[in-house]
């Protein structure tokens, strides 16, 4: 097996163009125009931007889902060109199995790989655990809250232990409460696993909460990077972050940012 050689950064996109074929009209729209980005390793990265910007088609571009017409991405020094198990998705919508237990979803991508049954087994409950569902582990879908079942598919994507979490809008299904302490899992689960991530959001208090860096799309359709900027605020993060001026300013400066895209 090749050797993986350490990169200063995890993922780069070189002037990322992404094409829909729109199937009405038979004409093709140019989603994402000119995306380039860095994501150091161990790094959380939240995208925003307006509505339609085309947030959804980069991560899932990036996830190998869909295919891009213009410039690179690279993961770890490697071309991405479909999806692999390097990369992880969430999705807003947990897609549970509703036949398969808690421990029998987070199971399953790994039982896709041929996994050994013990290593799976050991895998899967330190990641129900990790993720705070210990004790749930043969529930069904039916039987658990919108935060547990998104709970749950966070660890699904962590059990392969990927190089790149990408997360687009994991917890905009979830009512405000619930969202807030998902915020602050998800930040505890980064911090214990250092996991890079890509997080999708078109909620600024939230891409300011968890981030190091945001970076702003402008307008859409034909997209490009309008702003990346850097997040100091201190870690771990708590309810206190969210009084402090640093985080007031930046999530005031980003809503004026895409205020100013949407004219
Ligand atoms: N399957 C598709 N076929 C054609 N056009 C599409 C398709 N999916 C998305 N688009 C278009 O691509 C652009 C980007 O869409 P995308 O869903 O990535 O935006 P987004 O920033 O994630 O939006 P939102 O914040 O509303 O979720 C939009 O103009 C959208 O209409």
């Amino acid at each position: 097996m090749a050797m993986k050689m350490p990169t200063e950064y995890k993922l780069v996109a070189e002037h990322v163009g992404i094409e829909y074929r729109v199937k009405r009209t038979g004409e093709y729209l140019q989603a994402v125009r000119d995306v380039s980005l860095q994501i150091k390793p161990q790094e959380f990265v939240c995208i925003v931007g307006p509505s339609g910007c085309g947030k959804s088609t980069f991560l899932n571009a990036v996830a190998g889902l869909l295919p891009f017409n213009k410039g690179h991405l690279i993961l770890d020094g490697i071309k991405i060109s479909g999806p692999g198990k390097d990369r992880a998705v969430v999705f807003q919508s947990p897609a549970l199995l509703p036949w398969r237990t808690v421990v029998g979803n987070v199971k399953y991508g790994l039982e896709l790989r041929g996994t050994d049954a013990a290593v799976m087994e050991e895998k899967s409950m330190a990641m129900i655990k990790l993720v705070g569902l210990g004790g749930n582990e043969h529930k069904y879908p039916n039987e658990l809250s919108g935060g547990m079942q998104q709970r749950v598919n966070l660890a699904r994507a962590l059990a392969s232990d990927p190089e790149l979490l990408l997360l687009d809008e994991p917890f905009s299904a979830l009512d405000a409460q619930t969202r807030e302490v998902m915020q602050n899992e998800l930040l505890r689960i980064w911090q214990e696993t250092k996991k890079t991530a890509m997080f999708i959001t078109h909620q600024i208090d939230e891409a300011v909460f968890l981030a190091d860096r945001v970076i702003v799309l402008s307008k859409g359709p034909g997209s490009v990077v309008a702003a990346d900027l850097e997040i100091k605020l201190p870690r771990p993060r708590n309810e206190a972050t969210k009084a402090d001026p640093e985080f007031l300013a930046k999530v005031a400066e980003i809503r004026e940012l895409i205020l100013n895209e949407k004219k």
